[in-house]
């Protein structure tokens, strides 16, 4: 497999390391790598949770290759376009608990990867911008999706519109990510964070994670509270299932099998 997107299996935890010095830029290559290593990790039932950080100490991701796009061409375009998509879509329905570390610059389609992942911390130093339309372009890898939903209307498209960056502070408080740490410390709060949500039943984080994200797709008060009984009673058909409620009972840990 591709060396750009680096994977080390830790127990229950894949560590994704976008690996494309010097800036850890997306290209072709490395967003196929993207999609290939989590359809991989989704049919790995050993593998409950992924960490996505970048290479080095000053870039998670500065987005896409932009040299890509410096001859207007109009089919690349296209390809890159659903590329980013299928990549960051396929990431964002991991079966498993995914934690972005930023470690660095996030910008473009750099943020929208991290945006794709359930949790996202950052270290001190991270900054994190969509400035797509500061080179003509626009967010096409799910930014203008989700960052309204994690930050409201007014600062997506502060970021969006005007381009303002935001450091990991701001970030912290407009809810971009969830928490700051020192740098050089984010892989270390994301692995942790990754061992808490092992300790979780697969089963139930699956379909957990199916309906938190259900709710963004506009369904009905009713239509989500039903999905959720059906999801529920859907578990009783799980190892999981039983095993968790016994391995209670019995004042034992659970051994999950994720099925
Ligand atoms: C669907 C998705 C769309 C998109 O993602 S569009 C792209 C959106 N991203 C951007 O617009 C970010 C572009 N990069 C920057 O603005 C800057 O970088 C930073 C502010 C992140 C960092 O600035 P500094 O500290 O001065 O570093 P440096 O010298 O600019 O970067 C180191 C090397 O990395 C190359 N590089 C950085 N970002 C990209 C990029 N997105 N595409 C291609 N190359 C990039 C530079 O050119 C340079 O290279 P060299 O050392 O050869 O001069």
């Amino acid at each position: 497999m591709s060396d750009l997107i680096q994977l080390e299996k830790r127990g229950h935890i894949a560590v994704l390391t976008i690996n494309n010095p010097p800036a850890n830029t997306w290209t072709r290559d490395s967003l196929v790598a993207l999609m290939d290593t989590v359809r991989e990790l989704n049919e790995d039932r050993n593998i409950f949770a992924l960490v996505m950080t970048g290479q080095g100490e000053k870039f998670f991701s500065a987005g896409a290759d932009l040299k890509t796009f410096a001859d207007g061409d109009k089919a690349r375009a296209n390809e890159m376009g659903q590329l980013f998509g299928e990549a960051f879509a396929t990431l964002s329905r991991f079966r498993g608990v995914s934690i972005a570390a930023v470690n660095g610059y996030a910008m473009g389609g750099g943020l929208e990867c991290a945006m794709a992942c359930d949790i996202r911390i950052a270290e001190e130093h991270a900054q994190m911008a969509l400035p797509e339309a500061s080179v003509g372009l626009l967010p096409c890898a799910g930014g203008t999706q989700n960052l309204p939903w994690l930050v409201g209307e007014g600062w997506a498209k502060r970021m969006i519109l005007c381009g303002e960056r935001v450091n990991a502070d701001t970030a912290l408080r407009i809810g971009l990510v969830e928490e700051v740490v020192p740098s050089g410390k984010g892989l270390e709060k994301a692995l942790e964070l990754a061992e808490m949500a092992c300790k979780q039943s697969p089963s139930s984080t699956a379909r957990c994670k199916t309906l938190v994200m259900s709710a963004r797709d506009g369904r009905s008060h009713d239509d989500g509270w039903r999905m959720e009984r059906e999801l529920f009673v859907e578990l009783f058909s799980t190892e999981d299932q039983k095993e968790g409620v016994n391995a209670f009972l019995d004042k034992r840990k659970p051994e999950w099998k994720n099925r």
